[in-house]
């Protein structure tokens, strides 16, 4: 399951390597928080299941969390990925599967919805992408794996974006590969991929 809410390229990626039966992987829907988006057409494209559940549809953020959870658990994915998902998932959503974001900064730097902005803004020098599980905080969750992208002269935030796109998307696949093909486990902050399945539960390293 994956969960967008852009141009999903980082979907595209994702699909691309599913298409190999050596990924270890299938998606089996793609959900959004809006209409009109890219990524819902590039899933559609690929004949995937896809549903859109808008905030603004719902009285407040719980009944979203739980018609989103809904939605979700309809398909019986074994993780999550939000990939450009821009809304904070709540507790229904955290407590039921494992969830895995890609977040284009090396965190805990530049948290929230506009990191290649703030990182820019600051001025720093070296930036890049993070792969972590999510928790109820934002961008909080134990980091899996993270890769450096130095920021270059005359850079602004689309060229910059770009350029962590594109060692995010490899990242991204690389990580969740080897999480539905070899398991994970979470011991405090640190994570460690293999060693089979973690035990049921919702929370980060929790599974199914
Ligand atoms: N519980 C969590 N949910 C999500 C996380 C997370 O770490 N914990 N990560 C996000 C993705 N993300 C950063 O990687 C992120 C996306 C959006 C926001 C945000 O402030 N969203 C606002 C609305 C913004 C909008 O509608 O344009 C909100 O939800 O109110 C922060 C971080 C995925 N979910
Ligand atoms: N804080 C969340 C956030 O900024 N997520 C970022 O949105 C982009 C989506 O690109 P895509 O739609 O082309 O995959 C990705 O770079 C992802 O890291």
């Amino acid at each position: 399951m994956v969960l967008v809410s852009g141009s999903g390229s980082n979907l595209q990626a994702l699909m691309d390597a599913a298409a190999d039966a050596a990924f270890g992987a299938e998606i089996v829907a793609v959900g959004a928080d809006r209409d009109g988006i890219e990524g819902l057409a590039r899933a559609r494209r690929a004949d995937l299941p896809a549903f859109v559940v808008k905030v603004t549809d719902h009285e407040g953020r719980e009944a979203w969390d739980a018609a989103l959870h809904a939605r979700i658990a309809a398909h019986r994915p074994d993780l999550v990925v939000s990939a450009g998902f821009m809304k904070i998932l709540g507790p229904r959503v955290l407590g039921a599967f494992p969830v895995v974001n890609t977040h284009p900064a090396l965190l805990p730097a530049f948290p929230g919805a506009h990191a290649v902005r703030d990182a820019l803004a600051y001025g720093v020098r070296v930036t890049g992408c993070t792969v972590h599980l999510v928790d109820a905080g934002v961008d909080t969750g134990p980091v899996i794996a993270q890769q450096a992208v130095a920021v270059r002269d005359g850079d602004d935030e689309a060229s910059l974006h770009e350029r962590i796109k594109t060692v995010e998307r490899r990242l991204l696949v690389d990580v969740v590969g080897r999480m539905v093909r070899d398991g994970w486990s979470v011991t405090g902050r640190h994570v460690r991929l293999g060693g089979g399945r973690p035990a049921a539960s919702g929370a980060p390293g929790g599974g199914r």
